[in-house]
């Protein structure tokens, strides 16, 4: 994410196959063995983008519960301001920037990142969201807090 006066760009990818495929979405998949959540973050961000960044914020964290599936997705959001490199499409991956001043691609995104996706350019936040399928949200909670 990099940010002057005028306007808040934002680098998203969209899957191409699989879990959200043809959505616009931050980086990021699972956490392997041995690594920490913030390694893997910075891992799938190169596999995915081409990028690598130094600073990199936690800066949320939503739990997803999908009826029918037993296991809650516990998903942890970093932002980066800086990055070093170029994006580059990737075999599973499309990049490009958004901006947020001419709103979201929002019929391509995942019906949740429209209510939170405003917190993550000034907010940290809890967030829990129930999906009945893929794009129907019947419960949700969000909560600003000061530190995760
Ligand atoms: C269900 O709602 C979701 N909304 C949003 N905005 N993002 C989600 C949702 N569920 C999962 N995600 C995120 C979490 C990851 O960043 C990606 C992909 O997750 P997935 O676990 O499917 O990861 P893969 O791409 O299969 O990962 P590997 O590269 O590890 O295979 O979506």
């Amino acid at each position: 994410m990099f940010t002057n006066k005028l306007l808040t760009l934002v680098l998203l990818g969209m899957k191409k196959r699989g879990f959200g495929a043809v959505k616009w979405n931050g980086f990021g998949g699972k956490v392997q063995p041995g690594e920490t959540i913030e390694e893997a973050a910075r891992q799938e961000l190169q596999e995915e983008s081409g990028l690598t960044v130094d600073a990199l914020d936690k800066i949320g964290n939503i739990k997803f519960e999908l009826i029918g599936e037993t296991e809650l997705r516990d998903v942890h959001v970093f932002r980066a301001d800086n990055y070093n490199g170029e994006p580059t499409e990737s075999d599973g991956i499309h990049s490009q920037s958004h901006a947020f001043y001419l709103g979201y691609p929002s019929g391509q995104m995942w019906v949740d990142d429209i209510l939170w996706f405003p917190l993550m350019l000034q907010k940290k936040f809890l967030g829990y969201f129930k999906f009945q399928g893929h794009d129907l949200i019947i419960d949700h909670k969000l909560e600003e807090v000061e530190n995760l």
